[in-house]
């Protein structure tokens, strides 16, 4: 106790405050059983940055997102397998070994989402990505028939009208010296997601408010960063008084206008007795296909959920299934048009299987594709696009090394476990063929692209058959040239892992 007082007086005067007044030295003592009641043994014996007195690391992120980003990293070198940081009262370990990284994802007393979400609740609300509890697995319960095979069946359809589409609407860019490949990207993901998952094409109209949407987006996910790392902006109130805060609400309305648009579009058709749900197969009458959303409104019909409730997983699954894969495929992109080998071999292995050019491919014939297969996967090792996820730990867990007590919020830092050397040698090499062999170098969650355990991504099957798709359509037009490389890359904190600068390829027809 005595120790404790000298040091606050230390503190004190250094910063030309001398407690020796009754005032002083009533705040002296407030000081120090906040402090006192601040300290935990275990959370104490976690390597990490020191910070300020009462402060902690508080002051470490002001400089931004960008700082913050290589800041982990730098922080992920130096302390190798975990590392504790304290912002404001918030205590915060950040794990990229896989053996804490299995402890933590695999087991359901740890599926509750970190403090940081709440930034994103006015946005997406309560909706599967964020929810807990009986909440989250009843919705996870509803919605999985939407993922099952004979539905991406139906999807991987869609995908591969929309790739065709995509390629079309890059034939302008071939022969100019660079192309910033995001917009289309964020295109065809987006109205992809629109046209499987939520049934509905979006019309002339409906695609001016898809623009606006898709900066919504952007912006959304920028001001959940900033309010993460400026302690100040964690309060409701004071955050709604300010610039960012008012950018947020004329976003959020932009944003529902869209999101309305889209379930009412889809209301006008739905007929409750045309979805047939039985064991592992779901099917519809005549030739309609189902959506996801169906799911939903027949959900509403048994008042299973609510219009609101329907809303918030449309939300989070507009975002969840667009900009994810969109961020994916812009990434590989760039990887491909470093790699002309890559490129040539994914060709020569497509063509292997498939000598008639024009073919449509079978969901069971893209998983042939092992070559292919590899390199996406290894695209999402090198950049994963939710670098970063997090969980608020509600009871005190034993560790590898150490325990990480209740109340902390963990990280599991994605991209940190994919570039670990003892995992992957070599990691910041694109190494496709690291993913053929039986016997991976590396333990099971030190690759979790689409995290892993009950809280794991639930359009992660979606997700690669897209992908695949749109690099097989791309690649068999065009061939990529390198602009951006991978050293160029800037990159920023934000939920995806987003570059501060454009991420640039060329096109060259392949004749
Ligand atoms: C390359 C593409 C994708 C990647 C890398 C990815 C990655 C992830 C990750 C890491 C999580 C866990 C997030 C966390 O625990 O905080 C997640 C969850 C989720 N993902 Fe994906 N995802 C992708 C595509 C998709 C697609 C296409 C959809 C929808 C069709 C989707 C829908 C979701 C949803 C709804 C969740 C929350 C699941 C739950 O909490 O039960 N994702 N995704």
């Amino acid at each position: 106790m005595l120790k404790w007082k000298a040091g606050v007086r230390i503190f004190l005067r250094s910063n030309h405050f001398d407690p020796e007044t009754e005032d002083e030295n009533i705040i002296c003592q407030a000081l120090l059983v906040y402090y006192k009641f601040d300290k935990n043994d275990d959370f104490d014996k976690i390597p990490g940055p020191k910070g300020l007195f009462l402060l902690h690391n508080t002051l470490d992120f002001l400089e931004g997102p960008v700082f913050a980003f290589y800041y982990f990293r730098q922080l992920t070198q130096k302390y190798k397998q975990l590392f504790k940081l304290q912002i404001g009262n918030k205590k915060v370990v950040a794990i990229y070994n896989p053996e804490d990284a299995e402890t933590i994802l695999s087991d359901m007393k740890y599926i509750t989402k970190g403090y940081p979400y709440k930034f994103i609740k006015p946005w997406m609300a309560e909706g599967l990505a964020i929810s807990t509890g009986e909440k989250w697995a009843f919705r996870r319960k509803l919605l999985t028939p939407a993922f099952y095979f004979n539905i991406l069946k139906i999807y991987k359809i869609i995908l591969e009208e929309n790739s065709r589409k995509l390629v079309e609407n890059l034939q302008c860019e071939v022969g100019k010296s660079k192309t910033d490949v995001e917009h289309y990207l964020q295109n065809f993901t987006l109205n992809s997601i629109c046209e499987t998952a939520m049934g509905i094409k979006l019309d002339e109209e409906s695609k001016d408010f898809a623009k606006a949407y898709k900066q919504g987006v952007f912006d959304l996910s920028n001001i959940a960063i900033v309010r993460t790392l400026k302690l100040w902006m964690h309060s409701d109130f004071i955050f709604s008084l300010t610039e960012l805060g008012r950018k947020q609400k004329k976003t959020l309305l932009m944003m529902n206008q869209f999101r309305d648009r889209v379930i009412d579009m889809r209301r006008k058709t739905f007929k409750e007795d045309d979805i047939i749900i039985k064991d592992e197969d779901i099917t519809f009458k005549g030739k309609k296909r189902l959506a996801m959303l169906d799911l939903l409104l027949q959900a509403e019909k048994q008042g299973a959920i609510d219009a609101d409730g329907i809303k918030e997983e449309v939300d989070t699954f507009m975002f969840g299934g667009h900009d994810t894969s969109a961020t994916a495929l812009q990434y590989a992109l760039m990887i491909f048009a470093n790699n002309f080998d890559a490129q040539e071999r994914i060709i020569q292995e497509y063509n292997e299987f498939f000598p008639s050019l024009d073919q449509s491919i079978s969901l069971n014939d893209l998983a042939k594709l092992k070559y292919l297969d590899c390199c996406v996967k290894e695209c999402l090792r090198l950049y994963p696009s939710v670098p970063v996820i997090l969980r608020n730990i509600k009871q005190s867990v034993k560790l590898k090394d150490n325990v990480m007590p209740a109340g902390t919020q963990c990280l599991i830092l994605i991209y940190d476990l994919h570039r670990r050397e003892d995992q992957f040698p070599n990691p910041d090499k694109f190494q496709p063929e690291r993913f053929i062999t039986d016997r991976p170098t590396w333990h099971p969650y030190a690759y979790v692209p689409f995290s892993a355990g009950p809280r794991n991504c639930i359009g992660q099957k979606f997700a690669l058959i897209e992908m695949k798709l749109a690099i097989l359509a791309i690649l068999r037009r065009y061939r990529l040239l390198p602009v951006t490389k991978p050293k160029d890359i800037v990159f920023t904190s934000d939920l995806m892992l987003r570059s501060t600068k454009p991420v640039y390829v060329k096109f060259e027809e392949r004749i």
